[in-house]
This record gives C-alpha cells, sequence and structure tokens, in this order.
C-alpha cells in the first residue's frame, strides 16, 4: 500500500477495537470461573446441556459467518452482482430438515459428538473415517482464518481453552451482535455518501449488478438459482445439518424442542447476515463502480479490495474503521473458537474416551482442555512461520495478516462442498436407508471423497474459463436521444467454447459439490451394501433410523402405511 493511502487507525479506532476484544475475553473468562467452574466434560463440552435457543442460534450463526462472508460476498456481489443472493432461498429447506430430522435424530441419543451416531448405526470403524475426515474438513479450511488469530491469538486460547462450549456460544452471541453492528455501520454511511438508497440502486441497475432469475439448468454455470437454491440446500446441510460444530450447539440445548426452535431462529438472523453482505456489495459498487482499487493495497486477492473499500469510506469518521476491524476479528473469531472446540470434541470423544473407558472425569475435563490448547497452539505456530515476522502493529498489519491471506469465498464452499459433502452422504445413507451396512458405508465414503477430490483439483488445474459475462462497469453512455445505456452490456450472450467430455465433468459448478458428492456417498454405500448382504431392519440399532418414506406419505391411512413402508411389528424407529 503506498504510503499516499495509508490509512491509519486513531486512537479512537484502537479503544473501539480494543475494548470489543476485551468484552469477548470477559464474557470468555467469566463462564471459566463461573456454573460447575468448567470441571465436566459435560459442563467442558456441552455446556452442561442447560442452554436457552437465543444463545445458541446466535452461536449457530457465527459458527459458520466468518470474516469469509464478511468480505466474501461483497466482493461477490461487487464483481457479479446479486446472483449470488438467491442462496437465500437454500435456507429454507436447509433449516427445516436440519430441525426435523437431523435434531430428532442426534437429541433422542444424547450424543456428545455426531459420529457416535456412525458407531450406534454402523461400525466403530465408520465413526473413526467421519471424525478424521471432520478433522480433515476444519483444518484445511480454519487454517486461511488462524491468519487472523495470530493478532488476538491469546483472546482465542483464552477463552476457548479456559470456558468450554458454554464461553465460545456467550462469545459468539457478543461477537455475531459485533458483526452486525460493523456491517450496518459500512452501509449507513456508504449509503449516505453514495447520495441515497435511490442512487445506489439506479447505479447497480445500470452497472448490470441487479441480476434477475437465472434460470438456467447447466449445471457448469457458477451461478444460478438451480446451483445456489438447490445445490445451496446440500450445502447448508452439511453445515447445519451433520457438521459438529453445529451439532454440538443443537446437543447443548436444554431441550429437543429449545434446539429445534434454536434451529429456527437461525432463519431470520441468516437472511438479515446475507442481505447486509450483498447490500455492502452494492453500496462500494455504487461508489467505485467497478474498478479495481485492490492494486492500491499491494495485493491482488479482491477480499483485500473490499478491505480498502471499506477503509476509504469509514476515513474521517474515528471509530468506524475501529468497529469494522473488530467487525472481521468478531467474524473470524467466533469461527475458530467453534472449530477449535468441535475439534477438541471429537478428538475427546471419538478418538480418545473410547481407549480410555475408566478415565475420571476430573482428568477427562482436563485433557478437553489441553486438548483445546494445543489445537489451538498448533495452528497459530505453523500460521506463525508462515506469516513470519509481520510489520509494526498497524491498520495495514490488522487487515494484511487478517485478510489478505484470506481464501475466496469461492474456495472455502469448494471445500465445504468437497468435504463436507460426502460426510453429509454418509448420515444419510444411514438415517434414511436400513439396508445400508458398514462395509457400503467405509467404501461410499472413501469413493465419495475419492471422486469429490477429482473433481475439485480438477476443476484447480484444468481451470477452465467458463462462460462468464464480464460485467461493465459504471461508465454510462449518454445516448444522443438523451437516454443512457450501460457501458458494453453484459457479453453473456456471448457464447465461448462449450466444454466436452471430461472438461464437462471438471467445469461443474462449485455449489453443486455437496449435492453431487452426498449422491455419490448413498449410491456407492448401496451398492456396496447390496453386494454384501444388505441390513435387515431388525438389526439395525432402534433410533438411528428416519422412517423417510412414512413420513412422505403421511397422507395415507395407517394400515397403507404399514404395508408400504414395512415397519417392523414392533414399530422400533421412535420418530
Ligand atoms: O464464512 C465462513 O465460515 C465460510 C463461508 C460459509 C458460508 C456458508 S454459505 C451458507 C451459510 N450462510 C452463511 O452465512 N454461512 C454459510
Ligand atoms: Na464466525
Amino acid at each position: 500500500m503506498d504510503p499516499s493511502n495509508q490509512k491509519h487507525f486513531t486512537v479512537l479506532d484502537y479503544v473501539v477495537f480494543a475494548f470489543l476484544l476485551a468484552v469477548s475475553i470477559g464474557i470468555g473468562l467469566y463462564n471459566a470461573l463461573s456454573g460447575g467452574r468448567q470441571r465436566t466434560t459435560q459442563e467442558f463440552l456441552m455446556a452442561d446441556r442447560r442452554m436457552h435457543c437465543v444463545p445458541v442460534s446466535l452461536s449457530l450463526i457465527a459458527s459458520f459467518q466468518s470474516a469469509v462472508a464478511i468480505i466474501g460476498v461483497p466482493a461477490e456481489i461487487y464483481t457479479h452482482g446479486t446472483q449470488y443472493w438467491f442462496i437465500g432461498c437454500a435456507y429454507i429447506l436447509g433449516l427445516l430438515i436440519p430441525a426435523h430430522v437431523f435434531i430428532p435424530v442426534f437429541y433422542r441419543m444424547r450424543l456428545s459428538s455426531a459420529y457416535q451416531y456412525l458407531e450406534l448405526r454402523f461400525s466403530k470403524t465408520v465413526r473413526i473415517c467421519g471424525t478424521l475426515t471432520f478433522i480433515f474438513q476444519m483444518v484445511m479450511t480454519g487454517f486461511e482464518l488462524w491468519g487472523t488469530v495470530l493478532a488476538t491469538g491469546l483472546v482465542c486460547t483464552l477463552y476457548t481453552t479456559l470456558g468450554g462450549l458454554k464461553a465460545v456460544i456467550w462469545t459468539d452471541v457478543f461477537q455475531t451482535v459485533v458483526m452486525f453492528a460493523g456491517q450496518l455501520a459500512v452501509i449507513v454511511v456508504g449509503v449516505q455518501q453514495a447520495g441515497g438508497v435511490s442512487e445506489v440502486w439506479r447505479k447497480a441497475w445500470e452497472g448490470n449488478r441487479i441480476s434477475g432469475l437465472d434460470l438456467n439448468p447447466d449445471p457448469t454455470v457458477r451461478h444460478t438459482f438451480w446451483t445456489l437454491g438447490v445445490g445451496g440446500v446440500f450445502l447448508m446441510l452439511s453445515l447445519y445439518g451433520v457438521n459438529q460444530a453445529q451439532v454440538q450447539r443443537y446437543l447443548s440445548s436444554r431441550t429437543e424442542k429449545e434446539a429445534v426452535r434454536s434451529c429456527y431462529m437461525v432463519f431470520p438472523s441468516l437472511q438479515l447476515a446475507l442481505a447486509l453482505s450483498c447490500v455492502m456489495g452494492l453500496v462500494m459498487f455504487a461508489r467505485y463502480c467497478g474498478e479495481d482499487h485492490s492494486d492500491k493495497l499491494g495485493t491482488y486477492t479482491r477480499d483485500a479490495m473490499v478491505i480498502y473499500f471499506v477503509m476509504d469510506m469509514l476515513q474521517g469518521l474515528p471509530g468506524l474503521p475501529g468497529l469494522f476491524v473488530a467487525c472481521l476479528f468478531s467474524a473470524a473469531l467466533s469461527t475458530i473458537s467453534s472449530a477449535f472446540n468441535s475439534l477438541a470434541t471429537v478428538t475427546m470423544e471419538d478418538l480418545i474416551k473410547p481407549h480410555f473407558p475408566l478415565m475420571s472425569e476430573a482428568r477427562a475435563t482436563l485433557l478437553s482442555k489441553a486438548l483445546g490448547f494445543c489445537v489451538v497452539r498448533a495452528g497459530l505456530s505453523c500460521h506463525g512461520k508462515v506469516m513470519g515476522c509481520r510489520r509494526r502493529w498497524s491498520l495495514t498489519f490488522l487487515t494484511e495478516s487478517a485478510l489478505t491471506r484470506l481464501f475466496e469465498l469461492q474456495v472455502v464452499l469448494a471445500i465445504f462442498g468437497m468435504v463436507g459433502g460426502p460426510v453429509l452422504g454418509l448420515f444419510c445413507l444411514g438415517m434414511f436407508f436400513p439396508w445400508a451396512n458398514s462395509t457400503g458405508a467405509v467404501g461410499g465414503l472413501v469413493v465419495g471423497l475419492s471422486v469429490s477430490f477429482w473433481v475439485g483439483i480438477g476443476s484447480i488445474v484444468t481451470r477452465w474459463p467458463g462462460p462468464r459475462p464480464h460485467l461493465p462497469n459504471c461508465g454510462v453512455i449518454l445516448l444522443p436521444d438523451n437516454t443512457t445505456t450501460a457501458a458494453n452490456p453484459a457479453l453473456s450472450n456471448v457464447t465461448l467454447s462449450q466444454p466436452t467430455g471430461l472438461q464437462r465433468f471438471y467445469s461443474l459448478s462449485y455449489m453443486w459439490y455437496s449435492a453431487f458428492n452426498c449422491f455419490t456417498v448413498i449410491l456407492i454405500g448401496l451398492i456396496i451394501s447390496f453386494l454384501t448382504g444388505p441390513m435387515k431392519e431388525e438389526d439395525v440399532t432402534p433410533g438411528t433410523i428416519y422412517p423417510l418414506l412414512r413420513k412422505l406419505l403421511f397422507f395415507l391411512p395407517d394400515h397403507l402405511k404399514k404395508k408400504l413402508c414395512c415397519v417392523t411389528p414392533l414399530g422400533q424407529t421412535v420418530l
């Protein structure tokens, strides 16, 4: 960043930033030293299963609303228009199915880790495979965010390892409020500076940033209603249905109803979060008209460009740049602390406890804290080496160390699809298909992960340019008859060479990865199960099957349902 553009924090900015971090530490320490003082794993890992739906729902938002979403979504809207906003349609089924399918199954079995389900339904091997896949996913995505924690490593280490799930949930609540406040501040200032809402809308409209309903069924087109609205449902199910971080929050609720209510309450807040980040992208577009300023930050990622815009917008308003950077750190910290806490939980519950059944509660709790501490320090130290020694503590340091190492939103979502999709398939195989057996589950997961990495890496290696229309910048041409038209209208009608054969396979939209990989695991899992002798319904552990067919045929009279769904006489399915 050249000196003329050096955006410095004022004293007030540092005060706001430090104050918000201090509150996070305070909340974490309070939860560490109050209540049962985190003496049992039930309290440390499951918050004593007494949580209320409001903090749980805000914590569910914070877990997967990190700096990637806060920065990546405005960058996406700024560059490609509002098509991404249609992912909001995926939130309906993406939260209804977890609320009425996954939560009842998990809650009634009083689990601590989602992967215990896999042992009860299949075998210990399947549970270990699920756990290791989850750890791999969280490390792959969390890694890029650890740069943020480098600057606030102490904060994260303190309250995650001392305060357990209760501290992580309550700091998530506070950090979600800070996130919304920071984004709102940028929007209010940005709209006011752009000359009002109608001005922002006009510029976005003329700049072709207001995308219509794109019903193009081509699965290689990056963002359409289908990839976002339907493909997005499977992404949501892999995150809000079976991801340990979220399942742990559902299980920490005081009752099953409370857990379902917290899932319902996620819907409006998630829509608000999506709306705020999309509007932020439009406000930025109204001000900078699509020009690319990322070069001013010395880095060339779209995300860094967003930082520049925000700091430029908020200059001369002391305290607001500090609020926005605190908003980014809150977003990152809440995701990091959730990832660390869930990693410590599965390591303890799935990898250690089964081998030491006689371990005392006190020792198990101490080990869980030590695990949390090790995971955090390991993450920081290897990231610290990567980042090397950074320049003096300034806004540049804050933003560069926190964000320019950031993956783009698309890369993180692609990783969720590549790894979370197969895990979602594993759970669906177990819950909806009684015939599936352990061999089928392991085989399905292995094939699913292999195919998913084949597509994912293939798409990166071949980097097919794809028919991405270059949207125009703001430049508006005044026609002779005094009407205006957007400069070089979108070239979306230009059809580049269509991909063929394997190339088409590699150019599958990353938003389809979750659905594609989920179905691969189910299909392969069923084939292998039938080849190796399908399970009989009476051999399946009670409560691990969700009677999908009976629920779908709810309108039929009972005697027909019994015949059709071949529910065994003892009616073992508890749901
Ligand atoms: O910010 C992150 O943790 C990575 C991006 C996760 C975004 C997904 S998309 C659907 C859902 N909506 C959110 O706000 N977060 C998740
Ligand atoms: Na977060």
